[in-house]
């Protein structure tokens, strides 16, 4: 089962791994027109509705695969405005094909004829909304025919994303659906054939630039809406939580502040102007400074808590008691991850260990990505909580979904990165489930220091990753 969003992520990373849309498409048409030939009789009439979007172009790559049926294409609007290139390009495939095609202007040129079966494809996963025109009368007028309704990848007018079926929706006899069946579909009382278009496993499994599109912001947004961050570090270190605090904010989120003792206060508020301090009292964080860190944490979307902590008896006794209280997201990095395994919380923690710190966790250990993925796996599983285990190939899984980041090179072994990575993460959190926020934390920071090292090499310094962040953000084809 996959919602339609999720789809949209999955079709752009099989692109990044050189499967392009226009192929998944000509699979798509392929395989519509084999669940129409066992719908129909030699000879028979189909007509084909089609829509402006990829729904669309499916349609247009089944009609070339009709041949010697006699088929009609209906088009819901001009095709200038089709809204793709590639069903742009399968619009233009349809002229020699033995065909006939017809731009329908508005509502009032709806006319099926009289087929044997109606192939709708006038809308899939892009659907925003009830129908307008002219789909809506087009979704009248088919719900009111005689023919047997195959239906696209979703009826027209169904919601894949929540799996809503509103009653102006085309009512499908058949539905043929790709790569997985999609939310809501199962409860149809109809046949819902899932067809292979040839997305690749890797497409799901590899964190890569379609994951991109999951950071798509709302355009309504206010201040405080992209989260705010709490960064708990600092004391024997001082470089690390403003490294953290600064890529959270390079990540996108609109405030963070950093909780840290005195004695570093002024050193991690003079790296950056752009971060907000929240000293207590010391020269490291103690049992005693507690009450007022859960005081900061109540206001806070994420916490960020381990970059440059230390590890002292009495500092480690303070993170365990805020871990333990702490009700909300935390990211847990550095020296506090020795703590996760025995803490009983009602937060949800996102750790963030190298292989070593795995391993002082209980973690397993190996060679092989793959063995290690199975592994890290069931170990989330074991903890109930979100590992990103950083290597060459990091692996990011809440115990039952699991991922594998391949952004990344040699030179970001030197230190800071993790505290970015950390930051990143916590920024992330602030909007989206664990296991993505992790993934794509992962990618990004990988990204940054893949922009970074174009220029610098191994050379590369944490520091530098910081202002390559948004540009490994953006989401280009
Ligand atoms: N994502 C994937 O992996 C693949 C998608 N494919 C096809 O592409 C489809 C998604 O394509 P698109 O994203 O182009 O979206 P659609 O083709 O579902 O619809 C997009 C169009 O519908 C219009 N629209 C949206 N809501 C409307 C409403 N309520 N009333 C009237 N018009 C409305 C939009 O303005 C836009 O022009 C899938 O359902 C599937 O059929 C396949 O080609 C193969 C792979
Ligand atoms: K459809």
């Amino acid at each position: 089962m996959i919602a339609g969003s999720e789809m949209a992520v999955v079709d752009a990373n099989a692109a990044a791994l050189g499967v392009p849309r226009k192929q998944l498409m000509e699979s798509s048409g392929n395989a519509t027109a084999r669940v129409a030939r066992t719908l129909v009789d030699e000879g028979d009439s189909i007509t084909i509705v089609a829509g402006r979007g990829n729904n669309g172009g499916d349609a247009f790559v089944a009609a070339r695969f009709l041949e010697g049926f006699d088929v009609d294409v209906l088009l819901l609007g001009r095709a200038e405005t089709i809204g793709t290139e590639i069903a742009r390009e399968n619009w233009a495939a349809l002229e020699p094909a033995d065909c006939r095609r017809e731009e329908i202007r508005d509502s009032s040129g709806v006319d099926l004829g009289d087929p044997d079966l109606i192939v709708d494809a006038m809308l899939g996963t892009g659907v925003t909304g009830s129908l307008r025109e002219p789909e809506a009368t087009a979704a009248a007028a088919i719900n009111d025919s005689d023919a047997t309704v195959l239906s696209v990848d979703v009826p027209s007018g169904f919601n894949a994303e929540s799996g809503t079926y509103p009653d102006d929706a085309v009512q499908a006899d058949h539905v043929v659906t790709f790569h997985e069946t999609k939310p809501g579909l199962p409860d149809l009382d109809v046949p819902v054939t899932v067809a292979d278009i040839g997305i690749p496993e890797a497409a799901s499994e590899f964190v890569e630039r379609g994951d991109l599109l999951r950071l798509s912001r709302d355009p309504d947004s206010h201040k405080g809406d992209h989260g705010e961050v709490l960064v708990i570090g600092g004391g024997p270190y001082v470089g690390a939580p403003a490294l953290a605090g600064q890529a959270a904010l390079r990540a996108g989120a609109d405030l963070v502040r950093v909780a840290c003792p005195t004695a570093v206060a002024h050193e991690v508020q003079g790296y950056s102007e752009d971060l907000i301090v929240r000293p207590v009292e010391g020269r490291e964080f103690e049992p005693g400074h507690v009450g007022q860190v859960m005081e900061f944490a109540a206001e806070h979307d994420t916490l960020v808590i381990g970059p440059g902590l230390g590890d002292s008896e009495s500092t480690l006794e303070a993170a365990e008691a805020i871990l333990t209280a702490f009700t909300g997201t935390a990211v847990v990095d550095a020296d506090a991850l020795e703590l996760v395994p025995d803490i009983e919380t009602e937060a949800t923690l996102i750790c963030t260990p190298h292989q070593g710190e795995l391993a002082k966790m209980g973690g397993p250990s190996a060679e092989d990505w793959r063995e290690r993925r199975d592994a890290v796996e069931e170990f989330a599983a074991e903890l109930g909580h979100t590992l990103l285990v950083k290597g060459n190939r990091d692996i990011v899984s809440d115990g039952d979904r699991t991922r594998v980041n391949r952004t990344g090179n040699p030179g970001m072994t030197v230190g800071g990165t993790g505290d970015i990575l950390a930051g990143t993460t916590g920024a992330l959190a602030a909007r989206q489930e664990p296991i993505h926020a992790a993934g794509l934390a992962a990618y990004v920071a990988g990204r940054a220091g893949d922009i970074v090292a174009e220029q610098h090499g191994d050379g590369l310094i944490a520091s530098d990753l910081l202002e390559a962040t948004p540009a490994a953000m953006q989401y280009d084809e």
